[in-house]
């Protein structure tokens, strides 16, 4: 079959309507019905990635949000974060031990390559029943294995929702077939080939289910090439999936609210931007009750 050399109809410009379905909290909220996001790190030299990442999800509003690292990783966490609460995983709990109650889970950011980390992700994806991201060094593990591999068949074979976030190098290791210049029908056939999500990111951003549902952006400044901004995204897309949006929703809305970030930033443009623009978009978003009180006329 020839790919189509058009968006399918059922594509959308990933726009401002991708707000309206943004869960804002209210008077019976509390930290742990916000959304519970747990990311787990890498070793204790790699805690960067994962910590952008639980920041930018922690910022879009999940409530609660967790980073999980072997000891020497959660201590290195522990001397830099302050609102994200840190796990250390012991040498006898397994990663499913700590996920208990959590609503969404990023893993992959700065993870690591080694066979531990292969069984982690094996793990949560045959045994997490809530939703996952999977971004970095687990979609690098995804790829090694191929769709026949361990991996790829426990995503095939996931009931729950999964949303894989390659960038070009990463959506080309996972699927070695796709043809560079057709990046929408390569988008759709790996989707349905994984049978999951997935967000083909770059200058333009490709959001595709397995069932053919498209949303397409291409409105982001090219200063957000630079390193750390996919793992804001990742973030991003698992703090709305712990708010309990739908999985393409939380897609689309993670990449729409990171791309408007990333224009505010603009020029000189670092990852941990995106996440200090959060506030002032979400403010012009939010219901009138729940917007920033503007200072007195008369305040200094
Ligand atoms: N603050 C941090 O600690 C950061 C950690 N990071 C982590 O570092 C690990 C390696 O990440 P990489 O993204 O380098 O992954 P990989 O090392 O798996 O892939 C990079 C390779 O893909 C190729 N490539 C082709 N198109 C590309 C594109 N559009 N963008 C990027 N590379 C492209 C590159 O030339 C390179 O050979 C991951 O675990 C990642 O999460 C990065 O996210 C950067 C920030
Ligand atoms: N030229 C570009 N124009 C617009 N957006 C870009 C461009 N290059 C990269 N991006 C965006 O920046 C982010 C980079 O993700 P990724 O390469 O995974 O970063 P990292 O792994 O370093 O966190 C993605 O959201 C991608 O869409």
């Amino acid at each position: 079959m020839r790919p189509p050399k058009q968006a399918p109809k059922t594509s959308q410009h990933i726009g401002i309507e991708w707000a309206t379905h943004m869960v804002w909290p209210d008077d019976a909220s509390h930290k742990h019905n916000r959304g519970r996001l747990a990311v787990v790190s890498g070793g204790p030299l790699q805690t960067g990635a994962a910590r952008l990442c639980a920041a930018a999800g922690q910022r879009i509003g999940a409530g609660w949000v967790s980073l999980i690292g072997e000891p020497a990783a959660a201590l290195m966490m522990a001397h830099h974060e302050t609102e994200r609460l840190i796990l250390a995983r012991m040498p006898d709990h397994t990663l499913l031990d700590l996920l208990y109650g959590f609503d969404a889970l990023v893993i992959g950011p700065g993870l690591g390559l080694s066979p531990q980390c292969h069984k982690d992700v094996v793990s949560v994806l045959t045994g997490f029943d809530r939703p996952i991201v999977l971004d970095g060094d687990a979609l690098a593990l995804v790829a090694q294995d191929g769709v026949s591999g361990e991996l790829g068949q426990a995503l095939c074979a996931r009931q729950a929702p999964v949303i894989l976030t390659p960038h070009q190098g990463e959506f080309e290791r996972l699927f070695p077939q796709a043809n560079p210049s057709v990046k929408l029908a390569a988008t759709l056939e790996c989707a349905k080939l994984y049978r999951t999500l997935l967000v083909n990111k770059g200058h333009q951003t490709i959001v595709a289910t397995p069932q053919g549902r498209i949303g397409l952006s291409q409105s982001t400044t090219p200063f957000c090439a630079s390193a750390g901004t996919g793992d804001v995204l990742a973030g991003m897309i698992g703090g709305l999936l712990a708010q309990g949006l739908e999985p393409f929703d939380a897609a689309c809305g993670g990449v729409w609210l990171h791309s408007q970030a990333a224009n505010r930033a603009g020029p000189g443009l670092i990852a941990s931007d995106l996440i200090a623009h959060l506030p002032d978009l979400l403010n012009e978003l939010a219901p009138s009750p729940l917007k920033r009180a503007n200072p007195p006329a008369d305040h200094p």
